[in-house]
Parts: C-alpha cells; sequence; structure tokens
C-alpha cells in the first residue's frame, strides 16, 4: 500500500513535479527560443552585414576593373599602332646586285657591308628580271646594260662619265697644283725626258696604267715604251707618323653634273700607313714608300694606338692629335684636301655632262668614289687617284667595318636610296605626290621673296635671281632643286663640295658678280644656295 500511497503520493508529487518541470521546461524552452532567436538575429545580421559588405566588395572589384581596363585601352590606344596597320603589308624596296657572282652576291663576299646596310634599310634582294630601286653594281655597268631611261624611283651607283676621274692616268695628267707632274708613256716620251733633264734633283715613280706596280727608277730605268704605264714624278720628304709615310682617303660622292653637286665624308678618312718605316730610305723596299693591301692600320701605328682605340677619336682626328702635338696645324690641310677634289670635279664636268647627254635625269644616278691623297712634311697636299667602287671589305681589317657601313648609311641617306621605303609605299597606296611633298615641296625651296615680290613680279628675264621664284621655275630647274633639298636634308656626316661654302650676302649685285662666269644651271644652282643661306646660315656649307 505504502507503495501506491507512496506511489500515488510520489505520483501526485511526481504531477506537481511534473508539473513544476514542464513549466521550468517551458520556462527553458521559451528561453532557449529567444536565446535561438537572439542568436538567429545575430546571424541574421550579421549575414545582412556580410552581404552588404560582399555586395560592396564586389561593387568596389567592379569599378576598380572597369577603370584599369579603361587605364589598358587607353595605353594601348596611345601606345599601339591601329590594328589595321601592324596587319597590313609594308612593301620592301628592292636592291640588285650586279654581275651575279658569289663575290658580289654572296652575303659574306666583297660587298657584305653593303647588302648588310641595305637590309637594315628594310631592302630585300632581287634580280633584273623583277623590278628594282636600286642597282649595285660592282664594275661600270653602263656597257654591260641599258641604264639610259629609268623610272623615278629607279636609283645606279655609278655615273655615266666618271671614267674621265676615275682613270688614273687620266686624272695624273691632269693640270693641277696638287697633282704631282706626270707623263703617258710613250705619247709624252720628250717632253718627260725634258723634263727631268731640268729637274736634276727630281725622282719618278713608274705605274701601271690600273693599280699596283708603282715603282721608283732612275730616268735611265724607266722603259719609254710601255704603254700600259705612265711616269710621275715622286714626291720627296713625306710628312711622318712615327716614321711612317702614309696616304689619306677621302669619300666622295657625285651626285649630278650641269649642275655639279659633289660631296665629301667628312665623318671620318681612311688613313693607311706604309708597314716599314721611311728612313733609312731603300727604293727596292716597297713597304716603305708604296702603300698596299697589307699597310699598317691607324690602331697598329704606336703614336695612334691610344687617341684612336682608348680615347675612341676616328682616323682624322686621330690624325690631327698627333700632328698638333708636333705642332702642326692641320686646317689648311684639309681645305686644301677639299680643294683638290673639288677642283677636278669642275675640271671634267663638261665631259662628263656630255656623256651624259644620252641618260635619263641626274636623279638616278649617283658614284661614290674614294680619293687617294699624301702630304709632305710641310702638310702640302698631293692628289694621287680617285677609286671608282672603293674597296668596303672588312675582311682583311675587321675593325674597319664600322667605317664602311657608316659611311655607307650615310651614303644611302644622302642620294635618298634609304628613303625608297617611303616613296615605294605611297605608290602603291596612289600617294606618291603626297609623300614627295612630304619629302620635298614648293615651299621648301622658294628664295629671294623679297625680289620675286618686286623686281620680278612682271618678267623672269628681268634677272637671273627671279629664274628662281616660283612662277619662273622650269620642270627640270625645280626638279634639281628639290633634290638638292633633300641632300641637305638628309646628308648625315657628308659636307658640300661644290657647290661651296659661303656666307650670308644680301648684296645681290656681288652675288651676281660673283656666279658670272659659271654655266647657267651652275650659276642658278649657285644663286639658290646663297639664298637658302641668307635664310639659314646651317646651309651656308
Ligand atoms: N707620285 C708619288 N709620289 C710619292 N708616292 C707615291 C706616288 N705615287 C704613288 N705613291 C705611293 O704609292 C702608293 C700607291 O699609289 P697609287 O695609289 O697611285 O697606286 P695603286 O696601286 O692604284 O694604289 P691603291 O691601292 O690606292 O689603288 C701611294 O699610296 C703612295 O704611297
Amino acid at each position: 500500500m505504502v507503495t501506491n500511497e507512496t506511489q500515488n503520493l510520489n505520483e501526485g508529487e511526481d504531477e506537481a513535479l511534473n508539473n513544476n518541470v514542464v513549466d521550468k521546461q517551458k520556462h527553458t524552452d521559451v528561453q532557449k527560443d529567444k536565446e535561438v532567436q537572439i542568436i538567429q538575429n545575430k546571424f541574421k545580421r550579421r549575414l545582412e552585414n556580410s552581404f552588404t559588405n560582399i555586395f560592396f566588395l564586389v561593387c568596389i572589384a567592379g569599378i576598380s576593373l572597369g577603370i584599369l581596363l579603361e587605364i589598358v585601352n587607353v595605353v594601348r590606344r596611345n601606345h599601339t599602332p591601329e590594328v589595321s596597320t601592324v596587319t597590313k603589308i609594308v612593301l620592301s624596296p628592292k636592291y640588285w646586285m650586279y654581275p651575279n657572282t658569289k663575290t658580289v652576291n654572296s652575303r659574306d663576299g666583297n660587298l657584305k657591308h653593303v647588302h648588310l646596310v641595305l637590309e637594315r634599310l628594310g631592302y630585300e634582294k632581287t634580280t633584273n628580271e623583277t623590278p628594282w630601286n636600286l642597282l649595285w653594281s660592282y664594275p661600270t655597268p653602263f656597257n654591260d646594260i641599258n641604264l639610259k631611261n629609268l623610272r623615278d624611283n629607279q636609283k645606279v651607283n655609278h655615273f655615266p662619265g666618271t671614267g674621265y676621274i676615275t682613270c688614273k692616268v687620266e686624272l695624273a695628267t691632269s693640270k693641277s697644283e696638287f697633282i704631282p707632274k706626270a707623263f703617258r708613256l710613250p705619247k709624252d716620251k720628250n717632253e718627260f725626258l725634258t723634263y727631268a733633264e731640268k729637274n736634276k734633283d727630281a725622282l719618278f715613280v713608274q705605274k701601271n696604267i690600273r693599280h699596283r706596280h708603282v715603282y721608283l727608277k732612275n730616268v735611265s730605268e724607266i722603259d719609254l715604251s710601255n704603254e700600259t704605264t705612265f711616269v710621275q714624278e715622286f714626291v720627296q720628304k713625306p710628312f711622318l707618323v712615327d716614321g711612317h709615310k702614309f696616304d689619306i682617303g677621302v669619300y666622295v660622292v657625285l651626285e649630278s653634273v650641269n649642275p655639279l653637286r659633289v660631296y665629301w665624308y667628312k665623318g671620318d678618312v681612311l688613313f693607311r700607313y706604309c708597314p716599314t718605316k721611311y728612313y733609312p730610305f731603300d727604293p727596292n723596299n716597297l713597304d716603305k714608300y708604296v702603300i698596299g693591301d697589307d699597310y699598317l692600320p691607324t690602331w697598329e701605328v704606336p703614336s695612334l694606338a691610344h687617341p684612336y682605340t682608348a680615347l675612341g677619336n676616328t682616323m682624322k682626328e686621330t690624325f690631327d692629335i698627333y700632328a698638333r702635338s708636333k705642332g702642326k696645324d692641320t686646317t689648311k690641310m684639309w681645305q686644301d684636301v677639299q680643294a683638290a677634289i673639288a677642283e677636278i670635279f669642275i675640271m671634267k664636268e663638261s665631259i662628263i655632262a656630255d656623256k651624259f647627254k644620252a641618260y635619263s635625269s641626274p636623279e638616278n644616278y649617283f658614284e661614290m668614289m674614294r680619293f687617294d691623297l699624301i702630304v709632305d712634311e710641310d702638310l702640302k697636299v698631293y692628289l694621287l687617284e680617285a677609286n671608282m667602287g672603293p674597296n668596303l671589305s672588312s675582311q682583311h681589317f675587321p675593325p674597319n667595318q664600322l667605317l664602311y657601313e657608316q659611311v655607307l648609311y650615310n651614303l644611302f641617306s644622302l642620294t635618298g636610296v634609304a628613303q625608297a621605303k617611303i616613296t615605294v609605299n605611297a605608290a602603291d597606296k596612289g600617294e606618291t605626290k603626297a609623300a614627295e611633298d612630304m619629302l620635298a615641296a614648293d615651299k621648301n625651296i622658294a628664295v629671294y621673296g623679297d625680289e620675286c615680290r618686286t623686281l620680278c613680279k612682271d618678267s623672269c628675264e628681268v634677272s637671273d635671281l627671279c629664274r628662281l621664284c616660283k612662277p619662273c621655275l622650269t620642270p627640270k630647274l625645280k626638279k634639281t632643286l628639290l633634290a638638292a633639298y633633300n641632300e641637305f636634308l638628309h646628308r648625315g656626316d657628308f659636307r658640300r663640295l661644290i657647290p661651296p661654302t659661303m656666307v650670308p650676302n644680301k648684296d645681290t649685285k656681288a652675288i651676281l658678280e660673283g656666279v658670272k662666269d659659271l654655266s647657267l644651271n651652275n650659276k642658278l644652282l649657285h644663286l639658290w644656295y646663297q639664298g637658302k643661306c641668307n635664310q639659314d646660315i646651317t646651309w651656308c656649307s
């Protein structure tokens, strides 16, 4: 029973207890619910906060990306060409090498640097079968190939008639204070004997009319009947560097005759020294007085090695430094070098112009030559020869690569060969005139504006100056002046030899007086340079 009562009690108590527990439980559940809700709320808020943050982050990232992309686009627009020009084919000008031999055509042959420089300028090698823009011929090509009628965009590295300058005996027998007296054999045999008789101290070399075979001989030893040779007075007492005789090779470019335009390369000059010291002199030892293939280069002459190699001077400046160290001023020597070369062109112009009559415009041709000169102990200048197609191979002396490539680069720039890419591509798009004007236009060649406005306003015949006014220009003269303007713009290290250096001068009477003895075309070109020199002194030389 107890058990029942107890059980009842217990049941009652249990109930009460249960009620209490239930209440408590309820309370606890409510509490829990509240807590859960709080937690849920907190979580919700956090979640909401996180969403807001993520949303903001995404927005900021999006904006940043947008800004970044825009910056990239702006940079690309400013720094890379339009897609159309990148994919567009750019045409290459073409060069043709003649003759088709290994030494000429191979990129490792004698003309290696010609190939290299042309390729760097965007040229492609071709043959006569396809259209070409430049013909580079090793020998003079005019006897082998008909080059009389060329298109405007074709150039040849030779000029018809320059043989009158580069033929050794022709040059040696030209009358000039800068050329040692020479006699043709057997033609001038008697004249030579008379001269030798009168000039007892004179010595003579017998030379081959082509190249090499230069020997100092007594008059009695000279074979006066040998028509493949000529005799020339020997220049005694040469200026020596560390005891070595030397010669000077100056690169010169003929651009036009009638009117005459000639340039010399002032960037450097080839100095070649005899391998053996001059004294004690021995006529049987050619290494003492004849410069040949195995010459001593500047960098091997003891006193020149430091200024040339360590200090990095040109061969020309290295020599000048040496001469100054010996108390010599080379200014007059270099003026005489220019005078000696210019004189030859002036002397031979009419005969070359005569030969040139059968050819198209001078703008199609140019000729680079190397003039060889020697100097005596007073730095008096003597001109010995002009080499057509001078050696440009650095095989024997690799350091000469720089000289040859710079000479070639400047040559191609001066002659317009380097600019062919512009005209070739413009022609392809039918923009030839615009491209030509871009290089040189009417306004670039206008001179004597005051005289053209007043003195010449009614007639082109009033004065030679008037012929340079725009309304009076003939098409040929205009072409000449545009070419001369282009040469000035692209001359690099070449400088004008003819027409010569001038000074600004506004006295038109005096200017006209100064050119009165020139042929009409040369007169007009001189007057034009004077007009440009008056506008801007950089045009005076
Ligand atoms: N009249 C001269 N007086 C003094 N030296 C001379 C004379 N003629 C030639 N020589 C010497 O001989 C060298 C070669 O002469 P020249 O240039 O006439 O002949 P070359 O064999 O054709 O030479 P290059 O290698 O220049 O073609 C000259 O650099 C000079 O040193």
